[in-house]
């Protein structure tokens, strides 16, 4: 059952006095109404010269309103001509929120946001004649987007379709992008508002066009954040974003910096992996900032019996474990997060506009791919257990079995004191979806906090934090071998070389960081991920 009535309820009596003095100062100081006016300096003067190119989220519900009618016509005339299935292809912002405004309204939408190639040949295999592929980039540079653009493109010409016909752009003014798809002709192109960052984009034109090309009632998320807009831009304690942003803030104070975040019954589809990004990107930088914890519901390991280092908060009803339940509709409730985490910027003192350590495993990807000799891409794995190779931390020891290899690992984020072990997936989340038990798996047994995430999606979302965020974290990938490769059209490079790329590129930033990383190379990938999960099963045997 949805939940209609937007409230922050602080569950945790300690938690809410702690919260209290918070949140009279962001009352005082007015933060909610100079944030709903465009306020730059909200978060002092480094992060002024970004926040004043950054803030034109919270209008949205009505600025956005005039692209509702050009997004039904454009969905009838493509109906039309035949074209009823919607490929989006964009990375981070520029995917997460269609996907949980589809999965929430049951609509179908394949969202390609990955380099896995197994995953893009199942989008490649659909009906290729009732395709139209959304392409969504804010810099219209990013480079898993671009390669899934030049794969379909030669998709479509191989299939006698008229590719520029079946392209729709969504890009800021002014982007390579946007030059691209006027030189090339493409369909439609629509220009986002440059005002607003990847991850406070789901009312824009980012989260709209594909959603609404794809049969979701756009217009109904725009009336739920309309409907909670007045209060979360009140200066009034009752004011539900201040509520949530105090106690996320008092919560890290006193050393919880995790951030459970477990579905109650909310009615939405996957909220927790739009959140990750928000709050990861946003928050986790310079050595601070709360981690989202994405847990499998109330009853996972790590919600209700989360330690002193994480906050447990419900989407949906309030349930017994959590500390915070946050209840509303989905536009209600993606306005009121955005809301919330922006204030939450302001109480740990960092700029929740910039993602700065994005780019350094971006760039590390890149040297990779020129430079396919560089001792990185041709290490000999320290030992092979079956299907599985081990690349081990540099120095650590490497006897015993895969569970003796991994209890070390682990082991690492308890010693570090509030550790979190991060689960790194390059695979396909399809064919390999069973990967994602091992959050559970390892939560249940190490007694940390857990994430998961597929890559390289989660580069573009909890990615900055793991690199920039507390440096307590130990990572675990899982990379494997491919079987039918895709070139990149026009690119020295093909699909599977630049996965791979990606994650030694991540793994060798995280290294230099001083953060541990695990490499498991799968060269069967179900049996190499049978042989993980069992490892991972006898941990505390
Ligand atoms: O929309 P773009 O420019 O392709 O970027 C996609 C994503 O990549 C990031 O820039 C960081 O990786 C995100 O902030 C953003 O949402």
């Amino acid at each position: 059952m949805a939940t209609e009535q937007t409230e922050v309820t602080v569950r945790d009596a300690g938690l809410w006095s702690a919260a209290v003095p918070l949140l009279e100062s962001l009352v005082e100081d007015r933060v909610a109404s100079r944030l709903t006016d465009g306020d730059a300096t909200l978060w002092g003067a480094d992060a002024e010269p970004e926040a004043a190119i950054r803030l034109s989220w919270t209008t949205l519900h009505k600025t956005s309103r005039p692209l509702i009618g050009e997004i039904e016509t454009l969905r009838a005339q493509l109906r039309s001509d035949g074209i009823d299935r919607v490929v989006l292809a964009g990375m981070g912002g520029s995917s997460l929120a269609p996907e949980v405004i589809t999965n929430t309204e049951g609509v179908s939408l394949t969202v390609l946001d990955t380099t896995d190639p197994d995953q893009v040949a199942d989008a490649l295999a659909g009906d290729l004649e009732r395709t139209v592929v959304v392409v969504s980039s804010k810099s219209g540079t990013t480079v898993e987007t671009d390669s899934h653009r030049r794969i379909f493109a030669k998709a479509f010409a191989d299939t006698g379709i008229d590719a520029a016909s079946r392209f729709v752009v969504v890009t800021d003014p002014g982007s390579p992008l946007a030059e691209l798809a006027r030189a090339q002709g493409y369909r439609k192109v629509f220009l986002a508002d440059p005002n607003v960052g990847g991850r406070y984009s789901a009312l824009t034109a980012f989260g709209l066009v594909p959603a609404g090309l794809a049969g979701a009632d756009v217009a109904r998320l725009l009336d739920q954040a309309a409907g909670v807009a007045p209060a979360l831009g009140a200066d009034s304690a009752d004011n539900p974003a201040l509520r949530l942003a105090a106690a996320l803030g008092a919560a890290h104070a006193g050393g919880a910096e995790k951030v459970v975040l477990a579905d109650s019954g909310s009615g939405i589809v996957g909220f927790g992996d739009w959140a990750e990004q928000l709050i990861a990107e946003s928050t986790g930088k310079q050595g601070t900032g709360l981690l989202p914890v994405v847990a499998e519901g109330p009853d996972a390991p790590g919600f209700a019996d989360a330690g002193g280092d994480a906050t447990a908060v419900a989407v949906g009803e309030a349930v017994p474990g959590a500390a915070i339940a946050v209840s509303g509709p989905l536009g209600a409730q993606l306005l009121l997060w955005e809301y919330a985490v922006a204030t939450a910027g302001r109480l740990l003192g960092i700029n929740p506009f910039d993602q700065p350590d994005v780019e350094a495993a971006k760039r590390a990807a890149r040297a990779l791919l020129d430079h396919p000799d560089a001792p990185a891409a041709t290490a000999e794995p320290t030992k092979v257990v079956g299907p599985v190779e081990v690349y081990a931390p540099e120095g650590s020891p490497a006897e015993g079995g895969l569970a003796d290899v991994l209890r070390r690992f682990v082991d690492a984020a308890s010693a570090a004191g509030r550790g979190y072990v991060s689960v790194q997936a390059y695979l396909d989340r399809i064919t390999d979806a069973s990967a994602a038990v091992l959050r559970a798996e390892l939560a249940r047994r190490t007694g940390s906090q857990v994430t998961f995430g597929w890559g390289p999606r989660f580069l573009h979302s909890t990615g900055q934090y793991h690199k920039g965020g507390h440096p307590n974290g130990v990572f675990l990938q899982l990379t494997g071998n491919v079987e039918d490769d895709i070139d990149v059209p026009d690119r020295p490079y093909s699909l599977g070389v630049l996965q791979l790329a990606q994650a030694l590129g991540d793994g060798q930033v995280l290294a230099e960081t001083g953060r541990p990383v695990l490499r498991l190379h799968l060269t069967d990938r179900a049996a190499g991920l049978a042989e993980v999960v069992r490892a991972v099963q006898e941990l505390n045997e």
